[in-house]
């Protein structure tokens, strides 16, 4: 039974690589926000607008806990949910955690066209949000380490880089000790 956690900030890739990994290694894909839209019939926007972001921590643990329980399946995690609660000591008994490491201009090229339905993003200038995203990533990064894994998410921009970031995360999930050499 395999069960893998894919963690790292907004605009990491941990929807884009999770479903091209879960496809390749024929495990399910559950991307959390996508689970929890589909659960409670509202986007992450509505849920945030409605119950505030506490309110969403709620139900994003709640529903962790619900998706956690599927076996051979890939979560792709939203980018607060293991700064949260206990998710954090739960993901690593549950499963396989990997944290998607990916650099502020990077995160910040990517977030700038993608900002409208990340609720904690929205409205921003693009000092703000590059400054956001630094002050952001200094709180989580003491979560996103506890991950027993460690990979590069920079290189996820074209077919066939998804496709050699797929091919390493299997190794590396696989133990090969020259891939962690590589990425740390
Ligand atoms: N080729 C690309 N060029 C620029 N931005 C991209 C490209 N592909 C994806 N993105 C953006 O990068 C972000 C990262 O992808 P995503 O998998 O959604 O990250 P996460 O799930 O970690 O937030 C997405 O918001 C997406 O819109
Ligand atoms: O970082 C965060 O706190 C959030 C990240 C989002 O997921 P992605 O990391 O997939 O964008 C989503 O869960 C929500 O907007 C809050
Ligand atoms: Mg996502």
């Amino acid at each position: 039974m395999r069960r893998i956690f894919l963690i790292g900030y907004m605009g990491s890739g941990k929807t884009t690589l999770g479903k091209a990994f879960a496809k390749a290694a024929g495990l399910e894909f559950i991307d959390l926000d996508w689970y929890i839209e589909e659960r409670l019939h509202k986007t992450i926007s509505k849920i945030f607008a409605e119950q505030g972001e506490s309110g969403f921590r709620e139900v994003e643990r709640k529903l962790l806990h619900e998706a956690g329980d599927f076996e051979d399946v890939l979560i792709a995690c939203g980018g607060g949910t293991p700064c949260f609660f206990d998710n954090m000591d739960y993901m690593n008994q549950a499963g396989d955690t990997v944290f998607l490491d990916v650099s502020p201009e990077v995160l910040f090229r990517r977030l700038k066209i993608a900002k409208t339905k990340r609720p904690l993003l929205a409205g921003k200038s693009d000092q703000e949000l590059m400054a956001f995203i630094i002050g952001g990533l200094e709180k989580r990064l003491p979560f996103y380490s506890r991950a027993r894994y460690c990979l590069s998410g920079e290189r996820l921009e074209s077919r066939s880089q998804i496709d050699e970031s797929v091919r390493l995360l299997s190794a590396l999930l696989s133990g090969d000790k020259q891939i962690e050499n590589e990425i740390h």
